[in-house]
């Protein structure tokens, strides 16, 4: 089925200061969304709204014809919206296979589709260029390797749409190069991914790539350079 994900008006305050001010957003399936802002525009706010940990004053999430505004983070992942955390989270006592099997297992728990956990793990594993890496405990990774595994763990959960959060923070720009590479491969394999950076250079090579300004979303276009408020929305 071909996800996508929609934000409609949404509106988020913190005490007196309005972070979201009717911030629309589209990520759709077979595509790269990133969506791109100065630190503190409220990008991790909107990104919180759409896996749940975020409560909106108002607006709706939809995924597909289902409202999912209200709907809690768990119950969102279950129904296809996986996320990888600015910071990695694997289990640091196990190794990468282990940390990519968990997911696998949880989602085979809870799907209860007769997958094969340790199947899907081989799977990710080539998927993600993890193989070399399996044997490997999580907390000596090197850093592109801890985002890689970061996507592994939620490709095991089988998503329909690959929320990121800073993906490539502290690469190379090379190692850069390839978890891009990756996630323009994985879109194009179907998932809707979004992908959430303050680097505008990187934002720009994503097939939607969108710039949260004043509490609402706007095309990126490569001759803007600065903000876009009067362009039409995304
Ligand atoms: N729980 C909260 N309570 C109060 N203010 C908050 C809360 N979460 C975020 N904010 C404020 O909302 C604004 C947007 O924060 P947010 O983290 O969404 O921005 P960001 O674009 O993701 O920035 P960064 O790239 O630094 O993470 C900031 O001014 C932040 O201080």
């Amino acid at each position: 089925m071909v996800a996508r994900l929609e934000v409609r008006k949404v509106e988020v305050r913190f005490g007196s200061r309005w972070v979201l001010q009717g911030a629309d957003l589209d990520v759709p399936a077979g595509a790269l969304t990133s969506l791109v802002g100065p630190p503190g525009v409220g990008k991790t706010t909107l990104f919180n709204v759409v896996t749940g940990l975020q409560k909106v004053q108002a607006g709706q999430v939809w995924l597909d014809d289902q409202e999912i505004t209200a709907l809690a983070p768990h119950r969102r992942v279950r129904l296809g919206i996986a996320r990888t955390f600015q910071r990695p989270e694997a289990f640091d006592g196990l190794t990468v296979r282990e940390n990519v099997l968990v997911a696998a297992e949880l989602r085979r728990r809870w799907a209860k589709d007769g997958s094969n956990s340790r199947k899907v793990t081989d799977e990710v594993l080539a998927r993600t260029g993890l193989r070399p890496w399996a044997r490997e405990r999580s907390d000596q990774l090197p850093p592109a390797i801890s985002r890689l595994l970061e996507i592994g763990r939620a490709l095991a959960t089988a998503p329909r749409v690959l929320l990121l959060d800073e993906p490539t923070a502290g690469l190379t720009p090379l190692e850069a190069d390839q978890i891009l590479e990756l996630l323009g491969e994985l879109a194009q394999e179907g998932l809707a991914v979004l992908l959430v950076t303050a680097d505008e250079a990187l934002a720009s090579r994503a097939t939607h790539p969108v710039r949260l300004h004043d509490g609402r979303c706007y095309p990126l276009t490569p001759s803007i350079t600065g903000p876009a408020p009067d362009q039409g929305r995304a």
